[in-house]
């Protein structure tokens, strides 16, 4: 995959988006190669869809280059090698499924057939039925059998599952990945983490515009490891919370009332030191969740653009 002659399926370097003074894209370089399924995850306004539209050719970056397996976005669009999966919109709710597939096959030159992608998306089961009636993920997955008529080698999914019940969402992502397996490239954007991670090989974080991390689901929650421990622990004052934030391994002291909590890689040492060496009791010990994960890296970011 990484081989110096497989031409990434997309290359950003130094890219970057402004909109008047917005800065929505501040510097990003990025390759996806052929055949991973990458997720774009970050909070609203980070700079995901800003970015995904330059992929598509929807919009031009203020400075740096992008290429879509080696080509100008433009021109891989006009080759039928990229197409999109977007959150709303350009249905017609009187046609069946299977209508909606045939005519925009009629649109195109070249197309595969209507039941292979009807099958490949899952919805060969309800192409009779007409899209009024049809569920949000059900409309998602006619969007992206839609997609699948040109046999694109990048497919682009923005926020593709935004508003699905989970058996939506899971129905919809089993029929990506079932249909990834034949070597499609999928970037989607996301700011579900528990979505990126069970569904993505490969996370790209992003945040205020910049790439704050890259890496499988298991290194960005290695990266934000670290657990919080909770004491009842009355009158704790600046001497006591400074010597347990000296302890090593310890991100953070918050002193909440007569409630101390400690953000630490190493929540044993804490533990110990507070049980032994000060009158701390109803001690607590929680791993950081996703969601706090995500948190605590995007939040990082945004302090060292502070500084
Ligand atoms: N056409 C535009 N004109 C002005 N500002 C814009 C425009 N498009 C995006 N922005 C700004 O750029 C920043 C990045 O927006 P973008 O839509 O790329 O974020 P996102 O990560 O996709 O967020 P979301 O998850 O909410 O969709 C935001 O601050 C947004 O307000």
């Amino acid at each position: 995959m990484t081989s110096a002659t497989t031409v990434p399926a997309v290359r950003l370097s130094g890219v970057t988006k402004d909109f008047g003074n917005v800065h929505a894209v501040r510097g990003v370089d990025l390759e996806l190669q052929q055949g991973e399924i990458v997720a774009f995850l970050g909070p609203n306004g980070a700079g995901k869809t800003t970015t995904i539209d330059m992929v598509l050719g929807l919009s031009r970056p203020s400075t740096g280059e992008v290429s879509v397996l080696g080509l100008e976005p433009r021109q891989a669009i006009a080759r039928g090698l990229v197409s999109a999966v977007m959150q709303t919109g350009g249905l017609l709710k009187d046609l069946t499924v299977r209508e909606t597939v045939e005519y925009t096959a009629s649109l195109f030159a070249n197309t595969r057939p209507v039941d292979d992608v009807l099958d490949r998306a899952g919805i060969a089961g309800i192409a009779g039925r007409r899209v009024a009636k049809c569920s949000g993920g059900e409309q998602q997955r006619l969007r992206f059998a839609m997609a699948l008529l040109s046999d694109p080698a990048l497919l682009l999914l923005d926020e593709p599952t935004t508003g699905m019940d989970v058996e939506g969402r899971r129905a919809f992502w089993s029929a990506i990945r079932a249909d990834a397996e034949s070597g499609r490239t999928v970037l989607f954007a996301t700011h579900y983490l528990e979505e990126a991670d069970q569904y993505a090989d490969r996370i790209v974080l992003i945040s205020h515009g910049r790439i704050v991390a890259d890496g499988t689901g298991s290194q960005i929650r290695a990266l934000a490891s670290g657990r919080t421990v909770r004491v009842t622990l009355p009158g704790a004052d600046e001497r006591v919370t400074d010597a347990i934030a000296s302890l090593g391994g310890v991100d953070r002291v918050e002193v909440r009332g007569d409630t101390v909590l400690v953000h630490a890689k190493d929540s044993d040492t804490v533990a110990r030191y507070l049980l032994t060496e000060t009158d701390a009791r109803d001690l607590e010990i929680t791993a950081k969740g996703l969601e706090e994960a995500f948190l605590s890296l995007t939040g990082d970011a945004a302090h060292e653009e502070e500084d």
